[in-house]
């Protein structure tokens, strides 16, 4: 097996830097959907652009790299316990390296451990079968999207949809609702994989499985195909959208598997995966662990070309667009409304989850006033002089900050908050009485957003370890939409409204 550490390192490298030739094709097949000039085109402009540039960087195309998930199938006889010890070396290798960021966090104190190692990290799963090769899989989803997987315990009362009962029309309904509740909140347009039966573990397990199937298969289970071709076709005129923008591209693909439950339980479990939807494998020699095959990779070479730069660059022309640079004064700020695209010049301050609560209880390590703050975790780099730079710094989801960034704002004079899937009410009315905007940027474009930005210029509460620090960074062109205003628009909530009241159109029985 004297390759087989390797041929694993190489996975993780690929499976985080190159987008799957499968998944590629969904995304160009969505895009030639979308009509220029709305914000969805922009969007997915700027995320092919995106996919190209991890391609031409080799560096991760969002900077979530998730918890890795192996998942092997392995000759009677062979070495798992060796396995295990040489993908963990990958991982931490991987790590080092920038192209997983350290994302293996303790429970109880919050310490990272650095090397994306610890209890739990990563899952590695192994399967024994007949047949003389091994077939080795990865994939990292994000955890913006796995918090977006729901599961539903049938029968149920569904909000636009009534009563879900225990058969295929209720399977049907809790699908389409999942849909619905993920929003853009897990950087639509997505994936699901859905498990019906099982328990609640094995009802995920199987949703996660499906995962892995191509998304151009076909399911052999006859119902289920119909299914599958249903939701597709369906969940597409929700008018979510890309990044919960609203418009055409929602769900690009959707997988179905089915066990059997136990007479108590009916469960239909989803999974959703985020359009950086990051999965490869491998088919390995099992003598020598060298890479035989490689899985999801076959077919025509979709390369989204440069030319994804000027079109997101033309597209962002049509609308109304504005120069912001930190301090900002409330009357710019006031200036603002839903749909402007700002150009950000200048200092952002980053601050996630670990930060937000620290600010709720302690003073900030820097002057806020007027200044923006970024809900990002990027991934960063040290070099040999110490100093630190960006690899990876796309958006986290906002919705998170919700209890903590109204109060945040009004104490720190914070004017403009970064992320991703929007705010709540709470943080819309804070913007109004305040003068403050929440601005969206493209989740997942990783790339793009680490390009905007020039240098890191210190960082602050490190004790929280890389991605929840607080760096400072200088940008120039970092380019984002409003999407909540200080006039009590958001635009957020519109496509929720929007969205529900086109779910309901589904309410009425389809498979019998
Ligand atoms: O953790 C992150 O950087 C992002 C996360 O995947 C998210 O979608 O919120
Ligand atoms: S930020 Fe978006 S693209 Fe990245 S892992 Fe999270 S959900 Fe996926």
């Amino acid at each position: 097996m004297e390759n087989f550490y390797e041929s694993m390192y190489k996975l993780i490298v690929e499976t985080s830097t190159n987008l799957p030739k499968d998944v590629r094709r969904a995304i160009a097949a969505a895009k030639l959907k979308e009509s220029a000039g709305t914000r969805s085109a922009m969007s997915l402009a700027t995320i092919t652009n995106n996919i190209k540039m991890a391609d031409d960087n080799i560096s991760p195309i969002c900077q979530d790299t998730g918890l890795p998930t192996f998942k092997l199938k392995v000759p009677v006889g062979a070495n798992q316990i060796k396995m295990i010890e040489e993908i963990k070396r990958a991982i931490s290798q991987a790590t080092k390296d920038g192209k997983l960021r350290p994302n293996s966090v303790d429970s109880i104190t919050g310490d990272n451990s650095g090397d994306n190692l610890g209890e739990g990290t990563p899952v590695i799963k192994f399967e024994q079968w007949e047949k003389d090769y091994i077939d080795a899989r990865l994939i990292l989803k994000g955890g913006g999207c796995e918090n977006k997987n729901i599961q539903y315990s049938l029968p149920c009362e569904l909000e636009g949809l009534g009563r879900a009962g225990r058969d295929l029309d209720g399977i049907r309904k809790c699908i389409m609702h999942s849909v619905y509740q993920a929003q853009g909140q897990g950087c639509s347009a997505g994936f699901i994989g859905v498990g019906i039966g099982g328990d609640r573990t094995s009802g995920y397990e199987l949703a996660k499985e499906q995962l892995f199937r191509r998304v151009d298969d076909v399911n052999e289970h006859e119902d289920l195909k119909k299914l599958e071709e249903y939701v597709l076709e369906h969940a597409n005129e929700l008018g979510i959208g890309t990044m919960g923008f609203g418009g055409e591209t929602t769900l690009l693909g959707c997988k179905i598997g089915v066990i059997n439950r136990i007479p108590a339980s009916f469960f239909v479990s989803v999974a959703y995966n985020c359009w950086a939807y990051r999965r490869l494998g491998v088919y390995l020699n099992p003598e020598t662990g060298a890479i035989n095959e490689w899985l999801y990779q076959d077919g025509d070479e979709i390369d989204f070309g440069q030319d994804e730069v000027a079109a997101a660059e033309e597209q962002t022309k049509q609308t109304r667009e504005v120069v912001l640079e930190a301090p900002i004064s409330e009357e710019q700020i006031r200036s603002l409304k839903v749909g402007d695209v700002v150009r950000i010049n200048g200092m952002m301050y980053t601050g996630r989850d670990a930060i937000h609560k620290y600010l709720s209880e302690n003073d900030s390590p820097v002057d806020l006033n007027g200044q923006i703050i970024y809900h990002c975790g990027p991934v960063m780099m040290k070099d040999k002089d110490g100093q630190y730079h960006v690899k990876a710094a796309g958006p986290t989801t906002s919705i998170r900050e919700e209890p903590y960034q109204g109060d945040i704002m009004k104490r720190f004079g914070i004017r403009a908050v970064i992320g991703k899937g929007g705010m709540g009410p709470k943080t819309l009315q804070a913007l109004q009485e305040h003068g403050g905007v929440y601005l969206n940027a493209i989740g997942g474009a990783a790339q793009y957003y680490a390009d905007c930005i020039k240098s890191v210029e210190g960082v602050d509460l490190m004790q929280f370890g890389i991605p929840e620090a607080m760096w400072h960074l200088k940008v120039e062109g970092f380019t984002a939409v409003v999407t909540m205003d200080a006039h009590g628009n958001s635009l957020h909530a519109d496509v929720d409204k929007s969205s529900l009241e086109k779910l309901s159109k589904f309410k009425d029985p389809v498979f019998k």
